[in-house]
């Protein structure tokens, strides 16, 4: 489709508490009726941040302080084609109400997912409920020392862990009983937490766990012929390259880990892309994508100013 992107400022807005502010759009308006993150659109020759500002200044009566890139989505409606270009804003001055009439609420991220927003705002709700930082487990780990690395991931301020290991990920069809005693202790610990938890295995192992997220690599994903084969709320996919971004969200994903950014001592051979490339990738992406390959958790503020969800990281998670 070549109709030109209507370029639209859109913010989550986040409170103390961690909530999220929302508003409902009124009946006349394109997707009307649907809940919405407060925004609107650019004028022409208008900085992105600018408008931001504006917007949430009319509509709402807050100043912002302060905002960072959450996700971008270009998006096409059968009458209207639109650049979703969402800010996280964690500062402002001001109590944001309904400065147009609108209804407005301020919504938990529980909360959210029961109230309904045009088609195009799915991945700002995934950006939204995902963390910034997960930690994948080492491929060598054994089953007994699952736990205390997540524990001490999670004491480090990873948000979510992504079980990837010899004893579950190598396998299509069953586990063995000490292997699934330890995945089922970290899925309890994990959700007692509130800890997102991705398990890197077979789409039968995965339902079997019950698992609520899957990730696969490219490889495995080829095996996947339908998203509703796996019973869980997120699929997540390894990709390296425009072709793989694109299957991966063709077969449905919900978000993607985009590697290697830079150079990593596991894979010395391989050419990184660098943040500029990363970032280049991204703009055909219309879902989060965490920058992962030679990246810790110091490197999220540089990883979202190029685009990214957050990192993921294995090794930085197990240095002192
Ligand atoms: N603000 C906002 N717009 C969204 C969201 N999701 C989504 O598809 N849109 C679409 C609907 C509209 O086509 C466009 C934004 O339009 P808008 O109605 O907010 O624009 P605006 O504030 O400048 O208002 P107006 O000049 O049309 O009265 O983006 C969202 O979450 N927030
Ligand atoms: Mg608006």
């Amino acid at each position: 489709m070549t109709r030109k992107l209507i370029h639209v400022a859109a913010a989550v807005i986040r409170n103390d508490a961690g909530e999220i502010f929302i508003a409902k759009r009124s009946d006349d308006k394109h997707q009307g009726g649907l809940w919405e993150f407060p925004g609107g659109k650019v004028e022409a020759g208008e900085p992105v941040k600018q408008a931001l500002a504006r917007e949430l200044d009319e509509e709402l009566g807050i100043q912002v302080l302060d905002c960072r890139p959450l996700i971008q989505i270009p998006h096409h409606y059968s009458d209207k084609s639109v650049l979703l270009d969402v800010f996280e804003v964690g500062t402002f001055s001001g109590e944001p109400y309904g400065r147009e009439g609108q209804p407005v609420k301020w919504v938990s991220n529980t909360e959210l997912v029961s109230y309904e927003f045009p088609e195009a705002n799915r991945p700002i709700i995934d950006a939204c409920l995902l963390p910034s930082t997960l930690a994948i487990t080492p491929f060598n780990t054994k089953p007994d020392e699952l736990l205390s690395f997540a524990e001490s991931a999670v004491a480090k301020g990873a948000g979510g862990i992504v079980l990837r290991f010899s004893g579950l990920s190598d396998q299509s069809e069953t586990l063995s009983a000490e292997v699934e005693v330890a995945c089922r202790s970290l899925i309890g610990y994990c959700h007692e937490k509130s800890i997102f938890l991705s398990l890197n295995t077979s789409v039968s192992i995965a339902n079997h766990l019950a698992a609520d997220a899957i990730h696969l690599s490219s490889e495995r994903l080829k095996s996947l012929s339908q998203r509703s084969d796996f019973a869980g709320r997120w699929l997540s996919v390894s990709c390296h390259n425009a072709a793989e971004l694109k299957i991966a969200e063709e077969k449905g994903s919900n978000f993607v880990f985009l590697s290697p950014v830079t150079e990593t001592t596991s894979h010395p051979d391989e050419e990184s892309l660098g943040w500029e490339s990363f970032s280049a990738l991204l703009t055909e992406v219309k879902q989060p994508v965490y920058a992962l390959g030679g990246v810790g958790p110091d490197d999220v503020n540089q990883a979202q100013i190029f685009g990214a969800q957050g990192i993921a990281a294995i090794s930085a998670w197990l240095e002192e």
